[in-house]
């Protein structure tokens, strides 16, 4: 670890608005395991806490702590909001050379004008923090920030306070006997309103067939009990074990963990670059490589895949091209494997117009057809009446952003909202035209499987 002098960002004169100060400062952590840096957060901080990892694993993230909440319940203006509170933390940020970009983590929920349930009270239409401790591995090396937002200027000796905290974090982590996480132990597994989601399946086919939209995700849930409450970092030690090419994700509320691994990015923005993926039709793995390559090119044939897949494409390219730029769209998808299932997958980028910046490509991309359907206006009426839930963060945006501009997010799906002794699980599928209930239902089954085994349940499909 460097760096144990007088905190060097406190004392120098911030552009302070309304007396506000952000301090940063980064310790360098060598190597560093970030669920053991997670799991030493457990008994201070449990339920301010995140954990992230990109889909190529070159990036992982652990938040411990709240230096700062940003929130909003504004159905309409939630992402206007975010970014003037973010801003306004950016402009007073007191910074050096060496010091990483702090960053903002939270997610969105996936439709603020639905009827909120109580399981998700905490997690607003926009919730995000901004870590005290901030953990980034690049590439197999870990950094560790401070980072202290204060009304006034900071004292000294309370940098240090803090900074001495992060530091016994890191020796805690770097100690910590490490075993294998156990799979927690379920006592029953509830299918929540299954006729019901047949049934929506089944009419919204009917609507589509009638013209009043084209596509439309239907999604349900699953509930978990378990024998003893489930520890967080366990779950998402196994996921992290079991679920490559995913994206990782944990967000804590409270004493709750949103959690899961997806394939999906919703938009990834990097020195002026802005990529995303376009992921929508299944099918699942085979059991041998030859059966596995024919379900891959039976999915890339597949008319009902094909046609859930290019709504997706359309109204993406639609934004990119609204947004961006020198925009790249191959001219037909391939796929996308991951443990349990493959996907149509296609890949858009493009160089964003000037003052674009991530939230802009977030508000405008979700849903997208992948989870909401087409055209938007209709969809978004038709899943709030034929689903008999609130989806909350499952199918949202959920992500982070740095104080440079960069940032990444992914769709929260093969997601679980998990509380003490229960978790609901959540999965859909898009619905066209021609799709079966029945085939559906066990589509559902086969997206619940990361999240499913991750907490010990039984899988199906
Ligand atoms: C809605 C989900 O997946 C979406 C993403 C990929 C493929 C999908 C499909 O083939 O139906 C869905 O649009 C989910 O996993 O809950
Ligand atoms: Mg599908």
């Amino acid at each position: 670890m460097k760096r144990n002098t007088t905190p060097h960002s406190t004392g120098q004169a911030g552009r302070a608005i309304g007396g506000l100060h952000f301090y940063t400062e980064t310790l360098d952590a060598g190597r560093l395991s970030p669920l053991a840096f997670f799991e030493a957060g457990s008994d201070e901080f449990s339920g301010r806490r995140f954990y992230w990892e990109n889909r190529d694993k070159t990036w992982k993230m652990v938040g411990i702590g709240h230096a700062a909440v940003l929130e909003s319940e504004a159905a309409d203006g939630r992402f206007a909001d975010v970014r003037a509170q973010w801003q306004r933390l950016c402009s007073v940020l007191v910074k050096e050379e060496g010091d990483l970009n702090p960053v903002l983590f939270g997610g969105f929920s996936f439709d603020p004008k639905n009827r909120p349930s109580s399981e998700w009270s905490g997690f607003s239409p926009a919730f995000f923090a901004v870590p005290q401790f901030q953990l980034i591995e690049k590439n197999g090396h870990t950094f560790v920030s401070i980072n202290m937002i204060t009304e006034g200027e900071a004292a000294a000796a309370d940098f240090e306070r803090l900074r001495s905290i992060g530091e016994s974090l890191i020796h805690e982590a770097q100690v910590m006997e490490r075993t294998p996480a156990q799979k927690p132990d379920v006592s029953r597994l509830e299918e929540l309103a299954k006729d019901d989601y047949m049934d929506a399946v089944g009419s919204v086919t009917g609507k589509i067939r009638a013209g009043e939209a084209e596509k439309v995700v239907i999604a349900r849930s699953v509930e978990l009990l378990f024998k003893d409450p489930v520890t967080p970092a366990a779950v998402l030690e196994n996921l992290s074990s079991e679920q490559q090419e995913s994206y990782l994700f944990g967000l804590e509320r409270d004493g709750k963990l949103f959690l899961g691994a997806t394939p999906e990015r919703l938009v990834d923005l990097h020195d002026g670059h802005a990529r995303t993926a376009c992921v929508a039709g299944s099918i699942g793995r085979g059991k041998s490589a030859a059966e596995d390559r024919r379900l891959g090119e039976a999915l890339l044939k597949d008319a009902k895949n094909r046609s859930e897949h290019q709504y997706v494409v359309s109204m993406i390219g639609d934004v990119f091209r609204e947004f961006c730029s020198d925009v790249k769209i191959p001219a037909g998808p391939r796929l996308l494997k991951v443990r349990d299932i493959q996907h149509l997958f296609t890949p858009v980028e493009g160089i964003p117009d000037n003052g674009k910046d991530i939230l802009d490509f977030v508000e405008a991309l979700h849903p997208t057809p992948a989870l909401g359907g087409t055209p938007r206006e209709e969809a978004l009426p038709i899943i709030r009446e034929s689903e008999c839930m609130d989806r909350g963060y499952y199918g949202a945006p959920i992500g982070w952003m740095d104080a440079a501009g960069n940032g990444e997010f992914a769709v929260a799906i093969r997601s679980a909202l998990l509380e003490e002794q229960k978790a609901r699980l959540f999965a859909g599928g898009g619905i066209v035209a021609d799709s079966v209930p029945e085939d559906e239902y066990v589509e559902t089954w086969v997206k619940l499987r990361p999240v499913m085994r991750a907490l010990g349940g039984k899988l199906h499909g």
